[in-house]
């Protein structure tokens, strides 16, 4: 686990280009500047080449979308890819809902994705795994998590994230784990989103080694989320929500260091 990388997107400040949901695009904006890095939204497809040419990392959000920014996702993608900028999916509900299976099974057999970050019911869906995910949300299931992230990262040819109480990060041979983390994450939507961004931000640094940038991402993120946490007397969601953004901002590597629980 590379911990200053943190310090990196801190020092270099990476461009971190989204197509981002209606609900979430001002978290995911403010988290990823919070953290050291410099967010960019796109709504319109005409820029796309010239978006992704100033961009070092490009983060695709399922979240919300509708026919047009699909043609705006798969154009944005492909220029991912042709520019050889790292790229992070985030297949929001595909395990809900078969009509964004389909539609994200669809993008992924046209642009190569380098990191898809799902909970356990969207991690599921892409793995073709029995599981009942609930909206958003990952719902539940009796497999393995650690298995059923494997199985997706080896159908999809990339790393993959499942997160949750642990998040399993694996590129289908080796698995890490980071037991970090706070319940609170739960009762904030878009701490998801937040993350998957942020995988954006540590891809960019990380010298194409998008495994390590993963699970480092994923340390960084859940670490500061129980930072927070320890510091609340009671569960307070909108006053974790605003702490965040702050310690996103103020944590330390060392700070990290001291309570980081991984494997
Ligand atoms: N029960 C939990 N305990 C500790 N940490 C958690 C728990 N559930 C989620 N997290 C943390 O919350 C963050 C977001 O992951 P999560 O799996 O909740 O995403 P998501 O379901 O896509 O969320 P969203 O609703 O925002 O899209 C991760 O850092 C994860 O480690
Ligand atoms: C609530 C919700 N609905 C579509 S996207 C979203 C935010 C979590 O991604
Ligand atoms: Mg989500």
């Amino acid at each position: 686990m590379k911990i200053d990388l943190l310090n990196q997107i801190r020092e270099t400040n990476p461009v971190v280009l989204n197509i981002s949901n209606f609900v979430t695009v001002q978290d995911v904006a403010n988290g990823i500047n919070a953290i050291g890095a410099s967010p960019i939204m796109s709504e319109e497809i005409a820029e796309t080449d010239e978006m992704v040419g100033i961009s070092n990392a490009v983060a695709l959000n399922l979240g919300a979308f509708s026919k047009p920014q699909v043609d705006h996702i798969l154009a944005m993608g492909k220029a991912a890819n042709a520019q050889h900028k790292p790229l992070v999916i985030d297949p929001v509900a595909v395990g809900a809902i078969s009509y964004r299976k389909k539609v994200a099974l669809d993008l992924m057999n046209q642009f190569q994705v380098d990191v898809i970050r799902g909970n356990a019911g969207e991690i599921a869906a892409l793995a073709d795994v029995a599981w009942d995910a609930k909206g958003i949300d990952a719902g539940s299931g009796n497999q393995d998590v650690v298995e059923v992230a494997k199985a997706a990262a080896k159908k999809h040819h990339c790393v993959v994230i499942l997160s949750g109480e642990t998040d399993v990060i694996t590129d289908g041979e080796h698995v890490a784990r980071v037991f970090n983390g706070t319940p609170l994450f739960q009762l904030h939507v878009g701490s998801g989103d937040m993350l998957s961004s942020i995988v954006g931000a540590f891809c960019a640094v990380s010298d194409g080694d998008y495994f390590e940038a993963a699970q480092t991402a994923c340390l960084v993120f859940a670490s500061i989320g129980q930072l927070v946490a320890d510091q609340l007397q009671e569960e307070r969601p909108g006053t974790f929500s605003a702490r965040l953004m702050d310690e996103l901002h103020l944590a330390s590597v060392a700070d990290i260091e001291k309570i980081a629980q991984f494997d």
